[in-house]
C-alpha cells in the first residue's frame, strides 16, 4: 500500500471525500456538473478519465546550462505554456537577455514540441522605464518579477525598497499593461518567517494597489488565508494569485515529519493547515482570480540534503496528478480545468489553448529521483504512487 505523507494532513472533509471516492460507484454518484468545459468520461468500471483543454504553468524555474536541459521536457510533456522565472545568475534583467535565454529554452526541448515559454524580466534597483518600453515591444517577455532582495532563491540582486527606487518602472508598466509578478514576503530578520506573507500585503501590496491602481498584479505562490483573503478582496483581473501543489497538499508539519525533510522546504515556507485549507477552498470555489503555478523549482539533490539546504521543490513531472487529487478531494473535479487552463490566459490576456490533455485514474509511480551525468532531481513524492496519469491527446 503506497504511503502518501500529505495523506495524512489533509482535512477531515478531505478524508471523507477520498473513502468516499474508494468505491467506483459512489464516485460515478457525485453531483459534478458535466459541461463542455470539463469532460468526464467513465470508460470502464476501474478507471475515469478527464479531458481538460492543455494547462500552462503561470510560475516555473527552468534554470539554465546542464538543469535547463534535464528538467524542460519535464515541463514540456504537460504543459503548453509557462512563465519563466528570472532569478537565473546572473539574474535575466534585460529584454535581450530574455530573448536570449528564450532561445537556450527552445533548444532544449525535443523538436516536436510546441512548448512556448513566456519570458519574464527580473526586477532591480536599476531598471529603466525605457526596459519596460523594449520588453513589451519584443512580445517575449509577458511579466516583470519582483524579489524583494534576500528573500529567496538567486534574490540578492532584487528590489530593496519598491517605492523608493522603482516607482517610475512600476507606472510604465502599469501604462503599458505589463504584469508585476511578486515574491510576497517581506526580508526583515525581525519578522518569524511564517507572519512575512501577511506583512507583505499589508506593507507594500495593499499601499501598491491603492498608489498604481492600474498596475496588475500577481501574487505568486500564495501561502496563507490571509493573501486568499486579500485577492478576493482585489478587483478581477488586476489582482490574482498563482497556487503551487505543495501549498495545496503539505502544512509546515511536512518539514519536520519524521525528521528534518529537505525536499519539503520551499518558499515561502510552507504553513499551519488552516492556511492550506483556505487555499483549497479558494482554488477550488471555481474563483477566476487563482490559478495554478508550479513554482516547480529543481535543485540539485547534494544542494537539498546539505547543512544549508536550497529551498525549492520540483513539481514539474507529476504537478498534473496533484492539482487533479485536490480538485477529487475537494469534489470539485469540475472546477479544475478552470483553475488550470482557464484562469492563466484570461488574466495574461492570452488565447486559451485549443490542445487538451487526458487524466486517466491510474496508478502513477513516482520516481525517487531522476538521474543525469550532474546529479540528482528528487521530484515531490519522490517513491511515492499518485492516481491521474495525464498525456496529450
Ligand atoms: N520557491 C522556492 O523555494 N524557490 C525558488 C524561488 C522562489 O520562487 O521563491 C527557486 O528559484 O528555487
Ligand atoms: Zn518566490
Ligand atoms: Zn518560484
Amino acid at each position: 500500500m503506497p504511503h502518501f505523507v500529505w495523506s495524512k494532513s489533509f482535512s477531515t472533509r478531505g478524508n471523507m471525500a477520498v473513502r468516499a471516492l474508494t468505491s467506483v460507484q459512489a464516485f460515478t454518484r457525485l453531483p459534478f456538473s458535466v459541461t463542455e468545459r470539463c469532460n468526464l468520461i467513465h470508460t470502464r468500471a476501474s478507471k475515469t478519465e478527464l479531458v481538460i483543454t492543455q494547462p500552462d504553468d503561470w510560475h516555473l524555474h527552468l534554470r539554465d546550462g546542464d538543469l535547463l536541459a534535464a528538467v524542460a521536457p519535464h515541463s514540456a510533456q504537460h504543459f503548453k505554456r509557462a512563465i519563466i522565472m528570472p532569478n537565473l545568475r546572473p539574474p535575466v534583467t534585460t529584454t535581450a537577455a530574455a530573448v536570449a535565454y528564450r532561445h537556450s529554452i527552445l533548444k532544449a526541448l525535443p523538436p516536436s514540441s510546441s512548448f512556448d515559454p513566456l519570458m519574464t524580466l527580473y526586477l532591480t534597483d536599476s531598471t529603466s522605464p525605457d526596459e519596460i518600453k523594449l520588453a513589451k515591444k519584443s512580445e517575449v517577455v509577458h511579466a516583470v518579477k519582483l524579489y524583494p532582495a534576500g528573500a529567496t532563491t538567486n534574490s540578492q540582486d532584487g528590489v530593496t525598497d519598491l517605492f523608493k527606487k522603482c516607482l517610475p518602472v512600476l507606472e510604465e508598466m502599469a501604462s503599458q499593461n505589463i504584469p508585476l509578478l511578486v515574491h510576497g514576503e517581506v526580508t526583515d530578520p525581525g519578522i518569524d518567517i511564517f507572519d512575512r506573507e501577511k506583512v507583505f500585503i499589508d506593507s507594500v501590496l495593499i499601499p501598491l494597489i491603492k498608489k498604481l491602481p492600474e498596475l496588475k498584479v500577481v501574487m505568486e505562490h500564495i501561502t496563507t488565508a490571509d493573501a486568499v483573503r486579500f485577492v478576493e478582496s482585489c478587483k478581477e483581473g488586476s489582482v490574482a494569485a498563482t497556487v503551487t501543489p505543495q501549498h495545496l497538499i503539505l502544512n509546515r508539519n511536512a518539514i519536520f515529519q519524521g525528521g528534518l525533510q529537505p525536499h519539503n522546504y520551499c518558499l515561502p515556507v510552507l504553513k499551519r493547515e488552516t492556511h492550506r485549507q483556505a487555499i483549497v477552498t479558494a482554488v477550488t470555489s471555481g474563483s477566476r482570480k487563482f490559478f495554478l503555478g508550479t513554482d516547480s523549482a529543481p535543485h540539485e539533490r547534494r544542494k537539498k540534503e546539505s547543512t544549508c539546504g536550497c529551498a525549492g521543490i520540483y513539481s514539474a513531472p507529476i504537478a498534473l496528478s496533484l492539482y487533479a487529487k485536490v480538485f477529487e478531494e475537494a469534489g470539485a473535479l469540475d472546477k479544475l480545468e478552470t483553475f488550470t487552463s482557464f484562469n492563466g490566459p484570461d488574466f495574461y490576456g492570452l488565447p486559451r489553448n485549443s490542445s487538451k490533455v487526458k487524466l486517466t485514474k491510474n496508478p502513477l509511480k513516482v520516481p525517487d529521483a531522476f538521474s543525469f551525468s550532474f546529479g540528482d532531481i528528487v521530484p515531490m513524492f519522490a517513491g511515492q504512487t499518485l492516481e491521474w496519469q495525464p498525456a496529450l491527446v
